[in-house]
């Protein structure tokens, strides 16, 4: 007997049944992947393609309201719509069959369940599925061109990048991007954005590590005239200005743990209340947040609420850093290249392949937007109509090896012995912090605590 090509994932507390579950439908579809734990449901739904889910209704011991099924199936719908749910319970009843087909579920099993009865429900849910489903084409192909978005990129990791986003575009899950500085982040929520329903409407950034915490609920929540020294006009928040759109709540890490419990008020109840009023006004937001710090470590250190961290995290979008996707240097700087030399008015620019080949063994720690400034020095400073490494700024990496992987040392900022100048120590400083800022010269000077014209002075001095 062939087997229906189908995937099928089932998920129910209780090991048993999971078992006979896999044993009897594995002679009939082609993949029955199982999980005990509804939680793992939005991680499985993303990183593979699932055609059925068979979904429990009861998971905590002793529970028999059907609630958890309803939640999970309302979840697994947000993840993908697509995605064909069939519930079972062992309680059963009319009214709640009614609910949980309204919600979504496309039919219902009894528990225990009757093994022909079970396998005919999900013949016919795999063969409807299979019908909506356009005929399969090479997978890969549609994410081999340059650009994606806003991001360029073909590596295999930039691919699981948008094959992710294209995923979760089309439903209303809460995102949580995370990764270095430097790596897309905002660019992978402003992709998200575009892809999603709510293209048409707001994307509201927030960049929660530059909002004051005096300030932290005017901006966010808004107010009204009056409400304190300097409100001189009702004043809309940010939070509120995102409705109907998307909502990108940059560096949630910095949040301090008095905001992150306003803020996790906020979203569980999505609503907000203007300071100095007391109506709550709804809120309809897509919530995307984004962070460098590492958040599940800080949970455990008590820095950040575990609470809020599963309220934004449904699903994890990580983006690699530059130094992990080598491949795709490249293209980056190619691009970069050719953006700077119209900006700059230098058509004839060109990058020859010893360059390239140090650019490529680079570890670039500020990642892309590292080789964006590098790239935009080096036009600006070259002489000739080529690029040379050398008019590239090339940090060691932490240990204080090579500064790149591959090549010799070049201008690095590491010091021998004897090299205790001041000068040295001078010139180390200005490096490590120009690479702790990407390049930002205010950023730079400013943790300096000298102007910019003397860090450029410096800069100068130093051949940086
Ligand atoms: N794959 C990519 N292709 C093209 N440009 C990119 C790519 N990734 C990042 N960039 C560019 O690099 C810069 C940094 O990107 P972005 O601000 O999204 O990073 P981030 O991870 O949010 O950084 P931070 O954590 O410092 O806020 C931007 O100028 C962005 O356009």
């Amino acid at each position: 007997m062939s087997k229906i090509t189908c995937q099928i994932l089932i998920v129910d507390d209780e090991e048993d049944i999971l078992t006979a579950g896999r044993l009897l439908l594995k002679q009939y579809f082609t993949s029955v992947k199982t999980t005990s734990d509804p939680y793992q449901i939005p991680a499985i739904l993303t990183e593979q393609p699932i055609d059925v889910v068979l979904l429990d209704m009861n998971y905590s011991a002793g529970a028999t309201s059907s609630k958890e099924g309803l939640h999970w199936l309302k979840q697994i719908k947000q993840l993908d719509p697509k995605v064909t749910v069939i519930l079972m319970t062992a309680y059963g009843d009319i009214e709640l069959a009614v609910r949980a087909l309204k919600e979504g579920a496309s039919d219902f099993v009894l528990k225990p369940w009757q093994n022909d009865k079970l396998v005919a429900i999900l013949k016919n849910a795999c063969q409807v599925r299979q019908q909506q489903i356009a005929p399969v084409t090479a997978k890969s192909t549609h994410y081999t061109t340059f650009h994606y978005g806003d991001f360029i990129g073909t590596s295999p990791a930039m691919q699981r990048v948008y094959q992710t986003i294209d995923k979760v575009a089309a439903t209303d899950a809460n995102v949580l991007i995370l990764g270095e500085n430097g790596t897309g982040k905002e660019v992978a929520a402003r992709a998200l954005h575009q892809k999603s329903r709510r293209a048409e409407h707001a994307f509201e950034k927030v960049d929660l590590g530059a909002v004051s915490e005096t300030l932290f609920e005017s901006e966010l929540f808004g107010h009204a005239k009056g409400s304190f020294t300097d409100a001189k006009e009702d004043r809309v928040g940010r939070m509120e200005a995102a409705n109907g759109g998307t909502l990108f709540l940059d560096e949630i890490g910095n949040l301090s743990l008095a905001l992150q419990a306003k803020m996790l008020t906020v979203l569980q109840s999505r609503q907000v209340t203007r300071l100095g009023t007391n109506k709550p006004r709804p809120i309809d937001i897509r919530l995307i947040c984004a962070t460098n710090m590492p958040l599940y470590e800080m949970v455990k250190q008590g820095t950040f609420r575990q609470d809020l961290l599963y309220r934004i995290n449904t699903v994890e979008i990580q983006l690699p850093p530059l130094r992990e996707r080598r491949e795709d240097i490249k293209l980056l700087a190619e691009h970069f290249l050719q953006n700077y030399s119209q900006k700059y008015g230098r058509p004839n620019l060109s990058l020859n392949a010893q360059t390239m080949h140090r650019l490529t063994a680079y570890h670039w720690p500020g990642n892309v937007r590292e080789l964006d400034h590098a790239m935009e020095r080096a036009v600006i400073l070259c002489d000739g109509n080529e690029l040379h490494a050398d008019d590239f700024y090339f940090a060691p990496n932490a240990s204080g090896s090579p500064v790149t992987e591959t090549t010799p040392r070049h201008g690095g900022h590491e010091l021998s012995e004897g090299d205790y100048t001041l000068d040295a120590l001078e010139k180390m400083m200005v490096q490590k912090m120009l690479v702790k800022h990407s390049g930002n010269i205010t950023h730079a000077a400013k943790e300096l605590g000298i102007t910019r014209t003397a860090l450029y002075r410096r800069i100068e001095k130093h051949g940086l």
